[in-house]
């Protein structure tokens, strides 16, 4: 495999875990998977965004910082690894839910903090539009998310969309509205297909029959 560290982002619901799992299985990877649960402002947050937006993005950053720090070690020999989040997403989220001047004071210590950590070498980018995110959510009974606007899932859209058009990281960007990894061997095939192929830095769009 020509990509060392695969990571895999998307917006709430599209499906990155089962994918990281799945891939991680096939190519007999290391895995990093979020551990969002453990994140003690998130049912909180969910109920009342304004009071519990900065510990909630403070205690994301942190926790991500620390795994992947523990994980990525620059290292020749290094293992592949396949992770289910992007450390920027931290940053795309606080753009969503901090006011501007609190948001400003997370950047700076999100830029201090990012140096210190290694892009992935291949970004896998899920989306769905927001319909689908909404039916997946539904699906798997998270109590705290039960209520979640499509306006919040389209913002944290745009701005996803919005960061991958800017950056340059080899993006595979799979159009996932009809995506099955769980059950459709051929969508699993198509990304491990790509992911055998070598790209150039920038998006390339790939869509799932
Ligand atoms: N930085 C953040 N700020 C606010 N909420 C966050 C943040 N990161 C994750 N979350 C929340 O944590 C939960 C898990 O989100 P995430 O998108 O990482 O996983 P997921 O929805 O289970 O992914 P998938 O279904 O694609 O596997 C969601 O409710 C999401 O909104």
């Amino acid at each position: 495999m020509q990509y060392k560290f695969i990571t895999i982002e998307g917006n709430i619901g599209a499906g990155k875990t089962t994918l990281a799992n799945l891939l991680a299985k096939k190519l007999n990877t290391r895995l990093v998977l979020e551990e969002f649960s453990d994140n003690p402002f998130l049912p909180k947050f969910y109920k009342n965004p304004s009071q519990y937006a900065f510990p909630l993005e403070l205690f994301f950053m942190a926790e991500r910082f620390k795994q992947l720090k523990d994980v990525l070690q620059p290292d020749l020999f290094q293992q592949t690894t396949i992770s289910d989040y992007l450390f920027t997403k931290c940053l795309l989220f606080a753009k969503v839910n901090l006011p501007e001047e609190e948001f400003k004071l997370y950047q700076r210590l999100f830029d201090i903090i990012l140096q210190q950590l290694i892009l992935p070498d291949i970004l896998i980018y899920l989306h769905a539009p927001v319909d689908k995110l909404q039916s997946n959510i539904q699906k798997r009974q998270r109590d705290y998310e039960q209520q979640i606007p499509d306006s919040y899932l389209q913002n944290i859209q745009d701005t996803y969309l919005n960061y991958i058009q800017q950056q340059n990281l080899i993006t595979l960007f799979i159009d996932a509205s009809n995506a099955d990894f769980l059950h459709d061997e051929m969508h699993l095939q198509i990304i491990l297909d790509a992911l055998n192929r070598k790209h150039l830095p920038g998006i390339t769009r790939i869509s799932l029959p």
